[in-house]
C-alpha cells in the first residue's frame, strides 16, 4: 500500500514538532507536505526575545533548516498560505491557487497578536511582536528613532521592552493593570519586578487605558483615556494573543476561542487534527510551548495508529526571559478561601517566595529573585504531591543542601529539568551515561532539553557537572562544534590536520560523531574547516552547504532566486549594463534593484533559468549568497570628489579582485572611502579604509546589521600595497581562528583587538598568513562558470526541479 498523504498547515513550533514526533513513531507512514505563510523554515519563535535583546541573531534561531525538510522527504511551501479546506473532497487550497489533497490534515496555524481596536493602530511605527518581520521592524526603528512605548506589561511586553532598552531606546511600558504580569504574578512579586526593571532603566505607566495613537503618517504619541499622553516613535502592542481560527471556521470545523479538539487532538471533522496555540482543549487554548509539545506527542501516536495515553491538559509554568531578573510562576498561584499561601519575603536580598496549597497539596508557586527551586516546585505541583507530613516551610529549602549548593543531586529521576520539552533528570542522566553526552549542546541533541527557551541550560550544566564529576571541567568548558560532538573547533581543526582527514563524513566517523549524518550546524562548519585547512586538495561538498550556497543564488520567499553579478568596487560600464538589461528583458526578470553594497540585484529569477542567466550575463558571481567576501563599496574619491585625498575606487577594485570568492567563516564586507566623510560607510564594515593625508586608516570589526558596531582602528598605513598586505593577513587570521558563522565583529570582541594587533605586528607571522592566503586564492574558480561548463551539476541542481 502506498503512503498516505499528510498535510500540515502552519510551519511553526507546534506543527513541525508534531511532524518530528510522527517521524519518530513511523517515518514511512506519510508523504508529508507543509504550508507556511512565513518565508522561513521552522524557527524558534521564543528566541525572538533574545534576538531583540542582542543575545543571538535571527540566522541562529532556525530549528529545522531547509536541508531537514529535504532529508525527510517533506515538501515545504513557504510564503504560501492555505486559504480554504474542502473536507468533503479532502483537499486544501492555497492563496497561490494550489490544490493539495490529503488523507490526514493537521492544522497548526498558531495565534494572531491581539491589536487594540483604537484609532491610529494602523499608523507607521506600530507593530506587534510575533515573528521575524516584527523583530526586524523593531530593530530597524531603533536605529532611526529614540522613543518606544510598549503596550502590555505581560511576558511579551516586558521581554520586548528589555530588548528595546538594549537597542538604546528610551522605553515606556503602558500597562492596564495596577501591577505587572498580573496573569502570572501576585501584587508583591509584580511590584518587586517593576522595581527591578526601573533600576534597569524601564519606565512604567500603570493603570493606563490607551485611547488612541496619534501622529501624521508615523506614530508620534499614545494618548490615554484619562487625558494624558506619552511620546513615542515606535509602539509595540503586546496585549495578548488570539488563536488563529479563521481557516478552520470557514472550513466548517467546530470552534470556540480556538479550534475545538478532543483528547487525541481530533477536531469534529474526521481526518482533521489541530495542535498548538490554535487548538482549544477542554476550553483552554494554550500559549506556551510545553503543552503544545505534549499535544504533539499524543497526536503523533494517534495519527500513526499507535496506542497512546490521551492528552488531559497541562499545568503551566512560566519564566521571564530578561537578564538580571529571576521570575517564576506556576499553577494556581492566587490564594482564596480554599487555597492558603505560605510566603517568604527577604527585603534585604530582594527575594520573595510563595507557595499556594489546596488542602495538603501544592497547587501554585511564585518565585522572585531566586527561581532555582522552580522546576522542583513545578514537579510537585504536577504530581499533586501530598505534603501533609512535611513542614511546609521546609519545602522552600532544597532538601539536604545548603543554600547555593546545586540541588540537582537532590532531585528525583522523574523530576523535570526542561519544562518546555518535558525532559526529566533521569532522561538526561541516561544520555550522559549511555550516550556519552558531555556538553549541554549534546544533551540538547540527544534529549531536546534546552532546545526551546534555553532557561534550563544552567540546570543541565549542573547535572552534567554532578554526573561527570572530575571529567566535567575539561569537557564542558569548551564550546563544542555542535550537539553531535564534544570536540571544539580548535580540536576538530587539529585532528583534521594531524590525521589528514579529507571529507566531512570521514571527520564524523573518525572523530566519533554521535550522529552519522551530522546536523545542519556541523556539516557546513566541517566543510568550511576542511577547505580552510586543505585549500588546494579539498573537494568542496555541495550537499554540506546551505541552500543559497548550493544554488549560488539567494532563494527568495516565493521560491525564485536573486542574482547579483560582481561589479568590482561598485563600478560598472555601458557594456555590463547592456548585458544586464538584455538578460532582464529576455528572462522577464520582474525586479532590478540597486543594493546597499553598490550592486545590481536581479530578483525573481526562476531556478531553471539560473544557468542561462549566468551564461548570458557572462560576468563573475557577486557571491551575494555566500559566507565569503561580498562587496567592496567605494566612494568616488580623488578622481572626482573635491574632498578626496586618495584613490578609493582604485584600492577598492584591487581588494575585490584579489579576495573575490574567498571562503570565510561568515560574510565579509569591505568599504573604501577617500576622506573622513566616509561616504562608503567604512566605519561599519568588517574591513573599512578611510583616506587621510598620506595614507589610509584601516578599521576592523564594524557591523551595520542587527547589532550595530563601529569599527576599531587597527592601523594607519601609507600605501595601497601595505593596505592589501595587512588586509590579507588579517583576513587569513580571521579565517583560521573564528568559529564558523562568527562575524568579524563578534570575533574581534572575543579574541580582542590587542591580540590581533600583536599577531599582525609580527612581520614573519604576517608573511606566513599571507602565504597561506595566496595558496587559498590560487585555486579559486568562478562558480557560475563552473556550473555552466558542468552539464551534470547543471542537470542535478537546476533541471530536475521538484514541483
Ligand atoms: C517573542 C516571543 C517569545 C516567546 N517566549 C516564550 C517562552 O519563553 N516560552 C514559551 O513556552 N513560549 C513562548 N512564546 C510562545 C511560543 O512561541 C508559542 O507558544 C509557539 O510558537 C506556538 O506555536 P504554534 O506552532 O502553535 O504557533 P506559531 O509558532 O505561531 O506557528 C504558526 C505558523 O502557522 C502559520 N500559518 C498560520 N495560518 C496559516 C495558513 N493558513 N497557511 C499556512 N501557514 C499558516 C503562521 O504564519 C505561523 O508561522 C513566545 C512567543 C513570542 C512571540
Ligand atoms: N517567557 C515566556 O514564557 C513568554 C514570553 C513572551 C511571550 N510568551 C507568550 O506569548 C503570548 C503573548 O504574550 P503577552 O504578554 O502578549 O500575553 P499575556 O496575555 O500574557 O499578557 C498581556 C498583558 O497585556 C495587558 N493588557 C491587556 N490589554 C491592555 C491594554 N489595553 N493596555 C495595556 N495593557 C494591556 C494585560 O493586562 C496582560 O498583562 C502568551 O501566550 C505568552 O505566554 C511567553
Ligand atoms: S568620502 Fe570623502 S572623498 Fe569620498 S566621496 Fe565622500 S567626501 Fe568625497
Ligand atoms: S526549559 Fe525551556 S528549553 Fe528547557
Amino acid at each position: 500500500m502506498g503512503k498516505k498523504k499528510l498535510v500540515l498547515v502552519g510551519n511553526g513550533m507546534a506543527g513541525v514538532r508534531a511532524i518530528e514526533e510522527i517521524l519518530k513513531v513511523n517515518e514511512e507512514k506519510f508523504d508529508i507536505t507543509i504550508f507556511g505563510s512565513e518565508p522561513h523554515p521552522n524557527y524558534n519563535r521564543i528566541l525572538l526575545s533574545k534576538v531583540l535583546q542582542g543575545d543571538t541573531d535571527v540566522e541562529d534561531i532556525t530549528i529545522n533548516d531547509w536541508a531537514w525538510y529535504e532529508e525527510n522527504n517533506i515538501t515545504l511551501y513557504t510564503g504560501e498560505s492555505v486559504s480554504s479546506i474542502d473536507s468533503g473532497k479532502k483537499v486544501v487550497v492555497t492563496d497561490k491557487g494550489r490544490i493539495e489533497p490529503y488523507d490526514e490534515l493537521i492544522l497548526a496555524t498558531g495565534s494572531l497578536p491581539f491589536i487594540l481596536p483604537i484609532p491610529g493602530a494602523d499608523k507607521k511605527g506600530v507593530t506587534a511582536f510575533r515573528d521575524i518581520k516584527d523583530t526586524d521592524e523593531m530593530l530597524a526603528a531603533s536605529k532611526q528613532f529614540k522613543k518606544a512605548a510598549v503596550i502590555g506589561g505581560g511576558l511579551l511586553g516586558l521581554e520586548a521592552a528589555r530588548g528595546l532598552l538594549n537597542l538604546g531606546m528610551d522605553v515606556s511600558v503602558i500597562h492596564i493593570a495596577p501591577f505587572l504580569m498580573e496573569r502570572q504574578l501576585d501584587q508583591t512579586a509584580g511590584k518587586m519586578l517593576q522595581n527591578e526593571l526601573e533600576k534597569q532603566g524601564m519606565k512604567f505607566l500603570l493603570e493606563k487605558n490607551t485611547d488612541s495613537i496619534i501622529g501624521d503618517e508615523r506614530v508620534e504619541a499614545v494618548t490615554f483615556k484619562d487625558g494624558t499622553q506619552v511620546e513615542a516613535d515606535l509602539v509595540v502592542m503586546a496585549v495578548g494573543i488570539k488563536p488563529n481560527i479563521a481557516l478552520a471556521k470557514e472550513g466548517g470545523l467546530a470552534v470556540n476561542r480556538g479550534i475545538i479538539v478532543n483528547d487525541y487532538l481530533q477536531t469534529n471533522i474526521p481526518h482533521i487534527y489541530a495542535v498548538g496555540e490554535c487548538a482549544e482543549h477542554n476550553g483552554i487554548p494554550y500559549g506556551l510551548v510545553a503543552p503544545l509539545y505534549e499535544q504533539g506527542k499524543v497526536l503523533a501516536k494517534h495519527i500513526c495508529g499507535e496506542e497512546t495515553i490521551p492528552y488531559k491538559g497541562s499545568v503551566l509554568s512560566t519564566q521571564l526571559k530578561v537578564s538580571g531578573v529571576e521570575v517564576f510562576s506556576a499553577g494556581d498561584f492566587i490564594e482564596d478561601e480554599e487555597k492558603k499561601a505560605l510566603k517568604v519575603f527577604d527585603d534585604q536580598d530582594g527575594i520573595y517566595k510563595k507557595l499556594v496549597f489546596r488542602e495538603n497539596k501544592i497547587v501554585g508557586a511564585v518565585l522572585f529573585g531566586d527561581s532555582r527551586d522552580g522546576n522542583r516546585l513545578f514537579s510537585m505541583i504536577q504530581k499533586q504531591e501530598d505534603v501533609s507530613d512535611t513542614m511546609k516551610v521546609a519545602i522552600l529549602q532544597p532538601i539536604g543542601g545548603e543554600a547555593g549548593e546545586s540541588f540537582v543531586a537532590t532531585m528525583s529521576d522523574e523530576e523535570i529539568i526542561c519544562g518546555c520539552n518535558g525532559v526529566s533528570k533521569g532522561a538526561i542522566v541516561q544520555a550522559i551515561q549511555e550516550k556519552g553526552c558531555t556538553t549541554v549542546d549534546q544533551i540538547k541533541g540527544c534529549t531536546t532539553a534546552s532546545r526551546s527557551c534555553g532557561g534550563c541550560k544552567p540546570l543541565v550544566a549542573d547535572l552534567l557537572q554532578h554526573t561527570l564529576g572530575a571529567d566535567f571541567d575539561t569537557s564542558v568548558q569548551k564550546e563544542a562544534v555542535c550537539g553531535c560532538t564534544s570536540l571544539s573547533r580548535e580540536e576538530v581543526i587539529e585532528e583534521i590536520t594531524l590525521k589528514g582527514l579529507t571529507h566531512v563524513k570521514e571527520v564524523m566517523n573518525v572523530l566519533g560523531w554521535s550522529s552519522t549524518e551530522g546536523c545542519s550546524k556541523c556539516r557546513p562548519a566541517l566543510n568550511y574547516y576542511l577547505g580552510m585547512v586543505n585549500p588546494v586538495t579539498y573537494q568542496d561538498e555541495r550537499e554540506s552547504r546551505f541552500v543559497n550556497e548550493r544554488m549560488h543564488a539567494n532563494i527568495q520567499k516565493d521560491g525564485t532566486y536573486s542574482v547579483v553579478p560582481r561589479m568590482y568596487g561598485g563600478v560598472t560600464n555601458a557594456n555590463d549594463l547592456r548585458k544586464i538589461a538584455d538578460v532582464v528583458d529576455k528572462f522577464e526578470i520582474p525586479l532590478v534593484k540597486v543594493t546597499g553594497g553598490q550592486r545590481i540585484d536581479l530578483f525573481g529569477v526562476k531556478k531553471e533559468d539560473l544557468p542561462s542567466v549566468w551564461e548570458e550575463l557572462d560576468m563573475p558571481s557577486g557571491f551575494a549568497y555566500g559566507k565569503s567576501l561580498r562587496t567592496v563599496k567605494t566612494c568616488v574619491g580623488e578622481q572626482f570628489c573635491r574632498f578626496g585625498t586618495q584613490d578609493s575606487m582604485g584600492l577598492g577594485i584591487t581588494l575585490e579582485k584579489k579576495f573575490e570568492g574567498l571562503q570565510t567563516p561568515h560574510k565579509v564586507k569591505m568599504a573604501v572611502s577617500a576622506c573622513p566623510r566616509s561616504c562608503a560607510e567604512s566605519g561599519f564594515k568588517d574591513i573599512g579604509f578611510i583616506g587621510i593625508d598620506g595614507g589610509w586608516e584601516l578599521y576592523v570589526g564594524g557591523n551595520g546589521g542587527t547589532h550595530v558596531r563601529g569599527g576599531d582602528l587597527l592601523y594607519k598605513v601609507k600605501t595601497d600595497e601595505e593596505a592589501i598586505e595587512i588586509t590579507g593577513a588579517y583576513l587569513q587570521y580571521y579565517r583560521e581562528t573564528a568559529n564558523y558563522l562568527e562575524r568579524t565583529s563578534a570575533w574581534i570582541e572575543r579574541v580582542g583587538l590587542e591580540h590581533v594587533k600583536t599577531v599582525l605586528d609580527d612581520k614573519e607571522k604576517r608573511d606566513e598568513l599571507n602565504a597561506r592566503m595566496d595558496t587559498t586564492l590560487s585555486v579559486y574558480k568562478d562558480p557560475w562558470k563552473e556550473i555552466i561548463e558542468n552539464k551534470k551539476t547543471k542537470k542535478e541542481l537546476f533541471e530536475l526541479v521538484k514541483s
